[in-house]
């Protein structure tokens, strides 16, 4: 049986758990990645470290999984699509861009691949496709991390992180403004928002919290299937505060079960 080889666009602490995972489970290998010049170094030796995406597509991967950022969605993902070869995006964020969701479609159609996203750091998509058929009136997400996993995005310039001492929330808005402002933090959004209602009307509240011990989520959604609501709280990957344990637990999941025959 072919062995299937998969690719990595970003090769940090999300794609580098992934690839211990797979690894330790031996079905799938992830064996390559595409790095910017500058991050090569620091790839062990097992892993092909490619700086272009024309020789990411010239190795061939049996999939690729992307897991860097928003530019690496709008520049590297269509050239893979077109070439034939299947992605599986995470950071959904980039997607708040209507145009780079048509460029994605189109580019899938001409290379005849398929591009999906993941549920990453969250659940209940599946409530929100179904209850979307019938029409929802308010889907609400509250976002809650330590103030650390809010380092480096515009959080730092409203608040003085290092010395909250209660929670506080800094943005109310809409997924659209959230995946722009904080693109390394809201790809949860955006997946809740391409599954429920959109960028504009899916609603959106973050908070930094000093007490918290973990990422958490809040969804909430109301329409005319009923209501429904969850709480997720998850543990940080070690090497990125902002970044759920679970996200790269799912990419896993959709990399095992994209090669398999059966969806169960
Ligand atoms: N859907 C979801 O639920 C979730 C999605 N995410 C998203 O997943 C992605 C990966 O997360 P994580 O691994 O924690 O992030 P990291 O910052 O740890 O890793 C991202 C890596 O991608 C590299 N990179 C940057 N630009 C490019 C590019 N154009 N091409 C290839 N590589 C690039 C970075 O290199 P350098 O350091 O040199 O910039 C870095 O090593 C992020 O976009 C994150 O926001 C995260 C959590 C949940
Ligand atoms: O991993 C998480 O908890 C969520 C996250 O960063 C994102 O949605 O971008």
């Amino acid at each position: 049986m072919h062995h299937p080889s998969i690719a990595a666009i970003g090769f940090g602490a999300m794609a580098r758990s992934l690839q211990k995972s797979l690894e330790q489970h031996g079905d799938v290998t992830l064996s390559a990645c595409l790095v910017p010049e500058a991050f090569r170094a620091s790839v062990p030796d097992t892993i092909t470290a490619y700086t272009s995406v024309e020789d990411l597509i010239a190795a061939k991967p049996d999939l690729v999984v992307e897991c860097a950022t928003h530019d690496a969605v709008r520049e590297s993902v269509p050239p893979i699509l077109r070439a034939g070869i299947d992605v599986i995006i995470v950071s959904i964020g980039a997607l708040a861009d209507r145009d780079l969701r048509e460029t994605l479609q189109d580019a899938a159609h001409s290379g005849g691949s398929r591009v999906s996203v993941v549920s990453g750091a969250i659940g209940g998509l599946d409530v929100l496709r179904a209850g979307a058929l019938a029409g929802l009136e308010e889907v609400t997400y509250v976002g809650r991390k330590p103030p650390r996993a809010w380092a480096g995005t515009p959080a730092e310039t409203l608040l003085n992180l290092s010395a909250l001492t209660e929670p506080t929330e800094f943005y109310e808005g809409s997924a659209t403004q959230a995946a722009h402002d904080y693109p390394k933090n809201t790809n949860v959004t955006a997946a809740v928002a391409l599954a429920g209602v959109g960028f504009d009307d899916t609603r959106v509240k973050l908070i930094a919290d000093p007490t918290a011990q973990t990422n958490s989520h809040e969804l909430e959604a109301r329409g005319a299937f009923g209501r429904f609501r969850i709480v997720l709280e998850n543990n940080a990957l070690p090497e990125n505060p902002k970044t759920s344990w679970l996200a790269a637990l799912s990419v896993e999941q959709a990399v095992l079960r994209h090669f398999n025959s059966m969806e169960v």
